[in-house]
């Protein structure tokens, strides 16, 4: 089945707080983006990988690019307004429904090559794939009578790449946006699909702070 990848890096990184958005620091003296990018050539290299940048920072990319003589094979489409109408946006460049495609936060280059290599076998089997950990610390729930503890082992942490058959992820972005969209999962499963979860790997963060740039070069 043809396999696509789209990798979202059309944010502003604004938790971050630096002036070059956060998909382009370095760690370990390549941009966060191009470690990503090079994970999903690595785990699949039939992979049609397509990047989402802001529309003003196309030029930083190309000159990265040139930099950093970056050449694994990758197409460039503008992100949107929010994270979902930027895999909005790179869906529309996907002809046909029958392959499988996985959605992955570009800031999220520590993911695993077995991660990415599972979260197609599962697509294909269940539909939709998502990888969780379990948590590794107490959760509690803030309400307005108090704070009170929760079971932690009825929780997951969802990371990315959260991968779909084509017909049920294109199907599922053609019924609009909501508000309260934070994943690609919550937008299928909104449209009625059931979630497959299989485990992720714990390097695999987010980079969203600045602490986080310190944890991901250790552990890159
Ligand atoms: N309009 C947007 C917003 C986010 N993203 C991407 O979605 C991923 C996860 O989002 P997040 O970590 O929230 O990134 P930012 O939106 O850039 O960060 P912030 O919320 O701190 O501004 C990132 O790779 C980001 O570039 C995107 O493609 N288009
Ligand atoms: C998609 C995601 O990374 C899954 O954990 C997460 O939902 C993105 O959240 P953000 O607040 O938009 O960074």
């Amino acid at each position: 089945m043809k396999k696509y990848s789209i990798i979202v890096a059309g944010g502003k990184g604004l938790r971050m707080g630096s002036e070059l958005p956060k998909q382009f620091i370095e760690l370990k003296g390549l941009p966060i983006l191009m470690h990503t990018i090079n994970k999903f050539h690595e785990a699949d290299k039939t992979t049609n990988i397509i990047v989402t940048l802001p529309k003003d920072q196309k030029v930083t990319w190309a000159e990265l690019v040139q930099k950093h003589q970056f050449s694994t094979p990758h197409q460039i489409v503008t992100g949107g307004a929010t994270r979902y109408h930027s895999v909005d946006n790179a869906l529309q460049y996907i002809p046909a429904h029958d392959c499988v495609i996985a959605i992955h936060d570009g800031v999220r280059p520590l993911v695993s090559t077995e991660v990415i290599q599972e979260s197609y076998t599962q697509a294909i089997q269940h539909g939709a794939a998502v990888p969780t950990v379990p948590l590794k610390e107490s959760l509690r729930e803030i309400t307005k009578d108090g704070n009170f503890a929760k079971n932690r082992s009825d929780f997951r942490l969802v990371q990315t790449p959260q991968t779909f058959r084509g017909d049920i992820i294109l199907h599922a972005f053609e019924n609009g946006y909501q508000e309260f969209f934070t994943d690609d999962a919550s937008v299928a499963e909104f449209n009625g699909f059931a979630m497959h979860l299989f485990d992720g790997n714990y390097e695999n963060i987010k980079v969203t702070t600045p602490e986080d740039l310190k944890l991901g070069e250790v552990l890159s």
